[in-house]
């Protein structure tokens, strides 16, 4: 029996398109974040919840195993997509997590057409991919402010040197 929040966890890009085209066209402003939250820490629960207060439904792009793989290296994740995706879809201010396959979310944006784009602010507006299609497509790209202490390469070198 599926749970509450599993029902928000999408693999098919097409049905998440339909929802969310659905969801703007009942008026809501549609965030999408994405990321690998490997080890999810309290810095990604903080910008989660804030991105999720920049609009009324929050999406989150998932990177897949293989594209964790792909970006952070063989070692990396440490935690499989699905139970990644358990825990961010558990949060009651997340409504949706898709996966994505690929190295960036670029055609998974292009796909769900996002009113806002959000990136914690590890990353400065000119490079954020989809940036430019979220502005041309008339929406909004932010940052969100880091917690400082929190980062899962930390948690990682901490526990190695138990
Ligand atoms: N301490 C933090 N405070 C707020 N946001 C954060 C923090 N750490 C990461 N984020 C944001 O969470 C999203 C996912 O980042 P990511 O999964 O790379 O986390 P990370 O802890 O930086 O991992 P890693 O150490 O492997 O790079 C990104 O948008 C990133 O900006
Ligand atoms: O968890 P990370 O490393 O913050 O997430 C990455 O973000 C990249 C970012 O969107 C580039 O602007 C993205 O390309 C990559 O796939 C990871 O999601």
């Amino acid at each position: 029996m599926s749970t509450k929040s599993s029902k928000k966890i999408l693999s098919d890009r097409n049905k998440a398109s339909e929802i969310v085209a659905g969801w703007k066209k009942a008026g809501n402003k549609v965030v999408f974040t994405n990321g690998c939250f490997d080890l999810i820490h309290a810095g990604h629960v903080e910008y989660l919840e804030k991105a999720s207060e920049k609009g009324d439904k929050l999406i989150i792009g998932l990177n897949s195993d293989s594209s964790v793989r792909n970006i952070k290296g063989k070692e990396r994740p440490i935690v499989n997509q699905y139970a990644r995706a358990k825990v961010l879809a558990a949060l009651g201010f997340v409504d949706m997590v898709v996966f994505f396959e690929e190295d960036t979310p670029l055609e998974l944006i292009m796909s769900l057409k996002p009113t806002t784009l959000i990136k914690g602010a590890d990353y400065n507006i000119s490079n954020i991919v989809g940036a430019d299609f979220v502005i041309e497509n008339g929406g909004k790209v932010e940052t969100i402010e880091l917690v400082e202490g929190f980062s899962t390469t930390n948690i990682i070198e901490k526990i190695k040197r138990l």
